[in-house]
C-alpha cells in the first residue's frame, strides 16, 4: 500500500527524491510520462504520511494544488496514470472515516461525533459534538462492555462448578460481586441517558411556543427575535395552518420557534375578544387554537404574551388568556411577557403589571413566582428603523435583549452538564437507545439473580446460589452485546449491521 502513494508521487514529480514524511514540500507537478515536459502545475504543496500515523491509518498523499476547477482535473487524471488504471477509484463518500475505524484510529462513538460536527449548525452543536470526538466515551463502555463479559465468564464458570468443580471464591460472594458491578454500571447508565436528553435539545433544537391572544404582538416578537437576537437556520421551516415555525439560532443555540394562533381573549373583565364582543368561534379558528395548544404542549419552552389593549370604556387594560397560561404552568421552562407598554405611561404600566401578577399569576398553581416582562415591540421596531441617524440608539429598545437573554438562560438551565459530566453531550440517540437496551439487560439480570445476600452456606466453597445462572449470563451477554454495538467492537454481524446504518448518512 505504501509504494502506491510513492509510486504516485514519482510519477508526477520524476527526478525528484521522496518527500521527508510530514513536511510541506514545494514541487512542481507534471504529466506522467511526459519526460517532464507537461507541466500540471508549477507550484504545488506536497504532503506524505506514512502509516500509521495518519489519520486513516493507511498511507496519506496529500497534493495541495492551484485551485482552478481545470488544475484539480488534469492532476486527477493524471494520477491513475503513475499507478496504472484499475488500481485507483475515487473514495466512497465517508471513506475515509471507515478506513479509519477499520484500522482502529477511531471508535464508532468518535465516527458519530464526527458526523455530528460536520452537520452542527450552531455553536453549542458544534461544542456538543466536539465532547464526543476525544474518544472517552467510547473507552468508558468498552470498559463496561470487557467487565460484562468477564462477569458472564464468571458466572458460567458456576455451571461447571455444580458439577464439583472447585473455586477460589465462594459462589455466593461471586454472585455478589457481580450484582454490585451491574449495579454501578446501570447507575452510570442512568445519568449518561440523562445526559443525552440535553443533547438531544442542542442537537435537534429546543422547541418554543408562542402563545396569547390574537393581536398581542406574537408575529412581532418572532420577527424581532429574528431581526435582532437570532439568525434563521436552514433546515425545515414552514406554515403549517395557523402556526408559524422557523428554526433559529439564538445565541448558538438551536430552536424551533413556533407562533401559533391566537388565542381569544379573556380580560379581567372577562370578555372574549376585544374587537368582536360577544363573537363565535369559528370552526377554523377552533382548529388553530386546538393545534396551536398540541404544539404548546410539545414544547421545551413556552413563551404566553399578554398585551396592553384600550378597553370599552376608553382605559387601559391587560388583555391575556388564561388557557395559555395555564398551559405554560405546565412547562418547565416558560415566560410572561407583557406587550404594548408603549400604550400607557411607566406608572401605568406598573400598575397593570403588578395587578397581573398578584390576582391572576399567583392564582395560578406553578406561576406564582413568575415575574413579567413588560415589552414594546413598537419601540423596537421604531429604533430599527431609525438606528442610522440616532446617536446613542438604547441598547435594549422595547425589552427585546431581555426576553432573547431569559430564553437563553432558561435554554442553559435544559442543557447544561456538570463540568466532570461534559463529555456526554457526546452520547448520540443511537447511543442512547443502545445503552437502554443495556440497562433491559442489566434489569434482567438483577430480576433473576434477586437478592444473592444470605440464605447460602458461606463456608469453603459455599453452595452455589439457587438462581438460574445461565439465564444470568446471558442477560451478561446480551448487556455487554448494546455496549459493543456502540463502539463497533461487539460481534462481527452486528458490527456490519451498525455500519451500514452509520457510513450511509
Ligand atoms: N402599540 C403597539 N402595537 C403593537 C405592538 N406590537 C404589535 N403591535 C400591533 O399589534 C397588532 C398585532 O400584532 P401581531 O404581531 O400581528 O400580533 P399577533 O399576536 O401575531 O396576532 P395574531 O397572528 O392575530 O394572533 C399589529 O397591528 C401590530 O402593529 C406594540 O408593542 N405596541
Amino acid at each position: 500500500m505504501r509504494y502506491q502513494q510513492l509510486k504516485i508521487y514519482h510519477g508526477l514529480c520524476p527526478q525528484k527524491k521522496a518527500p521527508k514524511p510530514r513536511y510541506a514540500t514545494l514541487r512542481t507537478l507534471y504529466l506522467p510520462d511526459s519526460h517532464g515536459t507537461e507541466i500540471l502545475d508549477a507550484a504545488a504543496l506536497v504532503l506524505y504520511f506514512p502509516n500509521p500515523e495518519t489519520v486513516t491509518g493507511d498511507d496519506v498523499l496529500e497534493l495541495h494544488v492551484h485551485g482552478g476547477s481545470a488544475t484539480v482535473k488534469a492532476v486527477l487524471s493524471a494520477i491513475p496514470k503513475c499507478i496504472g488504471e484499475g488500481h485507483i477509484r475515487y473514495a466512497e463518500p465517508g471513506e475515509f472515516t471507515k478506513r479509519a475505524f477499520l484500522n482502529d484510529r477511531l471508535d464508532l462513538a468518535q465516527v458519530e461525533a464526527l458526523s455530528e460536527t460536520l452537520s452542527a449548525e450552531t455553536e453549542q452543536q458544534r461544542r456538543a459534538a466536539v465532547r464526543g470526538s476525544s474518544g472517552s466515551l467510547g473507552r468508558t463502555y468498552e470498559e463496561w462492555r470487557l467487565k460484562l463479559l468477564q462477569a458472564r465468564a464468571e458466572m458460567e464458570a458456576l455451571i461447571d462448578f455444580q458439577e464439583d468443580q472447585h473455586f477460589d471464591e465462594s459462589p455466593t460472594s461471586l454472585v455478589s460481586n457481580v450484582t454490585d458491578q451491574v449495579k454501578a454500571i446501570l447507575k452510570s447508565i442512568n445519568i449518561h441517558e440523562l445526559a443525552s436528553e440535553r443533547s438531544e435539545l442542542l442537537r435537534n433544537g429546543i422547541k418554543v411556543a408562542l402563545l396569547g391572544p390574537p393581536n398581542a404582538g406574537k408575529s412581532s416578537l418572532m420577527n424581532l427575535l429574528v431581526g435582532r437576537e437570532a439568525s434563521i437556520v436552514s433546515g425545515e421551516s414552514g406554515t403549517t395552518r395557523d402556526i408559524i415555525e422557523a428554526n433559529l439560532d439564538i445565541r448558538g443555540y438551536l430552536c424551533t420557534f413556533a407562533d401559533t394562533a391566537g388565542f381569544r381573549t379573556l380580560t379581567e373583565t372577562g370578555r372574549t375578544d376585544p374587537n368582536q364582543p360577544g363573537a363565535k368561534i369559528g370552526a377554523i379558528e377552533d382548529e388553530g387554537i386546538r393545534r396551536a395548544k398540541a404544539k404548546a404542549l410539545q414544547s421545551d419552552v413556552i413563551i404566553v404574551l399578554a398585551s396592553v389593549e384600550q378597553g370599552p370604556s376608553g382605559g387601559f387594560e391587560l388583555c391575556y388568556d388564561l388557557e395559555t397560561l395555564k398551559l405554560a404552568a405546565d412547562c418547565q421552562e416558560r415566560m410572561v411577557v407583557v406587550n404594548k407598554r408603549d400604550a400607557v405611561s411607566k406608572q401605568d404600566l406598573r400598575a397593570l403589571v403588578d395587578a397581573f401578577r398578584d390576582t391572576t399569576l399567583r392564582q395560578i398553581p406553578g406561576l406564582e413566582d413568575v415575574q413579567p416582562v413588560p415589552i414594546s415591540c413598537k419601540e423596537a421596531e421604531a429604533q430599527i428603523q431609525s438606528s442610522d441617524h440616532q446617536a446613542d440608539p438604547d441598547p435594549d429598545p422595547g425589552g427585546i435583549r431581555l426576553v432573547a437573554d431569559r430564553l437563553v438562560s432558561s435554554f442553559q438551565d435544559m442543557t447544561s452538564l456538570p463540568a466532570t459530566l461534559q463529555d456526554l453531550h457526546g452520547v448520540t440517540e443511537r447511543q442512547r437507545q443502545l445503552l437502554m437496551q443495556c440497562r433491559g439487560g442489566l434489569e434482567g439480570y438483577a430480576d433473576t439473580v434477586g437478592s444473592v445476600d444470605g440464605g447460602y452456606e458461606e463456608d469453603g466453597a459455599g453452595e452455589v446460589p439457587d438462581i438460574d445462572i445461565t439465564m444470568a449470563a446471558e442477560h451478561l451477554r446480551y448487556a455487554a452485546g448494546c455496549l459493543g454495538r456502540i463502539t463497533g467492537r461487539g460481534e462481527a454481524g452486528d458490527v456490519e449491521e451498525i455500519l451500514g446504518v452509520i457510513f450511509e448518512k
